[in-house]
């Protein structure tokens, strides 16, 4: 009774119409898709017309397109005004070339090749095989894109629909990595290229490269040629399956787990570990799955569980957690330094390095041996605390910290580092860091930690082991010292900036 009194704008319909109106949802994505093969809205793109101009333009059935109009009409794509049509917001979105553009992805997710895909959930949830397979087996792996490379319009139409869909997402997603003393990038599976063009934009001085299957290179060149890249990028063609990709400061491996099961997954991220040297960093981009709930059409949670299904009829891939994502690329012999999301709220970056950077060759598969390792001196041995839950002890050499600021240890700068540090003078420059909070606990000495709040500043006074300050992040911070004084640091290290102390 509230619910119906509260609701009262839209009456609550009885269970049996509610799921029937998921049930005949399926009309309005091949309407949509009609709309965008046939170029309803390119034809109204220069102002309102009538269904019978529209259908003169196109050389459709005038009555069949006055119908088809009116279902958009219905679904808020086009309005309706003295007899003539236009587009709405939402409309213009099926426009080819326009920025907000997501046409070629309608006639994806529309098109013959995912419809049927679709039309045989039921086989493939009994059996858990993508559509088609076990049935006429797959000639390979990559049968599906293999296809595409044969069959020109459907690549362009795939391939602008990825660009489509990363176009959005890409600002935030170059935000969230750190390229500082990267030079080269590759975009491992960059498909259309869009990924790439938004880094070297943002970057002037990266060159990069996408790597990925013959159905992608034409697009790629023409996008990169398009945006006046050329001269800072490649395309090279390769399968994961079997070849490295080229090694670079950054691989970018974007929405490309996902199209596939573990398995093939592992074989990706083997692949893609083989290419990396000691201060390379695979960059993971992906949605992580949340918990799944009753939500309405639309949210994050609705999104990745069909979005899920359709990799499962598709390639037989699937949408996971963060956990999972951390797992597998563990499994492949990437150590996880950090996990961040993008500003967009969908997606993460999952950064990794080589576990076997060192070494060489096979990951490491033994225990940690660092673990129950001791006792150790935090006069020379620091410990870095890193994303995934490892403590690693640092040995500190003389030339630890400015070998630090000049960007030789990498693997240090995600995580924490707890650090311990003794002096008898004022510190000679303020510090920053921009990615974490800071603590700092006085073990021995007496300390005046001073915190630049604007224009004035704060001074903590530490006078008994024991006592700490913290250090909000990206708040500039120096000390001075009473006497000979002793601090240990719990840091997050990336990204720190320093400035001279003026006296
Ligand atoms: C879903 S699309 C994503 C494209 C692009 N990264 C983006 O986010 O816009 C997956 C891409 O991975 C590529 N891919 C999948 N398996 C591959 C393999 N074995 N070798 C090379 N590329 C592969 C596909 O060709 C496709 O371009």
């Amino acid at each position: 009774m509230v619910r119906a009194m509260s609701n009262h704008h839209r009456p609550v319909l009885p269970p049996s119409r509610q799921l029937s109106q998921h049930i005949i949802s399926l009309w309005v994505p091949q309407a949509i898709h009609a709309a965008s093969e046939l170029g309803i809205a390119d034809a109204l793109a220069a102002g309102p017309a009538t269904s019978h101009e529209v259908s003169g333009k196109l050389g459709t059935h005038p009555e069949a397109t006055l119908r088809l109009m009116k279902a958009l009409v219905a679904l808020g794509l086009l309005s309706l005004s003295e007899g003539r049509f236009s587009l709405t917001e939402l409309g213009q979105c099926l426009a080819s070339d326009t920025p907000t553009s997501v046409r070629s992805w309608s006639r994806l997710m529309g098109g013959a090749w995912v419809w049927r895909t679709w039309g045989q959930l039921t086989t493939c949830v009994r059996t858990g095989h993508a559509a088609g397979v076990g049935e006429a087996a797959r000639a390979s792996d990559t049968e599906l894109f293999d296809a595409m490379a044969k069959d020109g319009e459907t690549a362009a139409i795939f391939n602008q629909a990825m660009a489509e869909l990363t176009r959005d997402a890409a600002p935030g997603i170059v935000d969230a990595i750190d390229w500082g003393g990267v030079e080269r990038v590759v975009d491992v599976g960059g498909g259309s290229g869009e990924l790439l063009c938004a880094v070297l934009e943002a970057h002037p001085h990266l060159r990069g490269d996408v790597f990925d299957l013959e159905h992608a290179r034409a697009g790629a060149l023409a996008l990169l040629a398009k945006r006046g890249l050329t001269g800072r990028a490649s395309f090279t063609v390769g399968n994961l399956f079997d070849t490295r990709p080229p090694s670079a400061g950054v691989l970018l491996l974007k929405s490309v787990i996902h199209t596939w099961d573990d398995a093939r997954s592992l074989q990706i991220l083997t692949r893609c570990r083989e290419a990396m040297g000691p201060r390379d960093r695979l960059v993971l981009v992906e949605p992580p799955a949340p918990a799944p709930d009753a939500s309405l059409p639309g949210t994050l949670a609705w999104m990745m569980a069909f979005s899920d299904l359709n990799m499962l009829v598709n390639t037989g891939g699937k949408e996971r957690t963060e956990a999972e994502y951390r797992a597998l690329l563990e499994q492949a012999g990437l150590r996880v330094i950090g996990v961040r999301p993008t500003s967009d709220g969908i997606f993460s970056v999952f950064e990794a390095v080589n576990m076997s950077r060192q070494g060489g060759g096979a990951p490491r598969e033994e225990p940690n041996m660092n673990a129950g390792s001791g006792p150790h001196s935090i006069d020379t041995t620091y410990v870095h605390l890193g994303d995934g839950g490892t403590a690693t002890p640092i040995e500190v050499t003389e030339s630890f910290w400015s070998d630090l600021s000049q960007g030789r240890h990498p693997e240090l700068e995600r995580g924490r580092l707890i650090s311990h540090f003794s002096f008898d003078e004022d510190w000679s420059t303020w510090e920053m860091h921009p990615h974490g909070d800071e603590i700092v606990l006085l073990l021995s000495g007496a300390v005046d930690f001073v915190l630049e709040q604007g224009p004035r500043e704060k001074v903590v006074r530490l006078r008994t082991p024991g006592s700490f300050v913290l250090v909000p992040r990206g708040v500039w911070h120096t000390a001075k010292a009473l006497e000979r004084s002793s601090i240990l640091a719990i840091t997050a290290g990336e990204g720190t900036q320093h400035r001279p102390v003026t006296r």
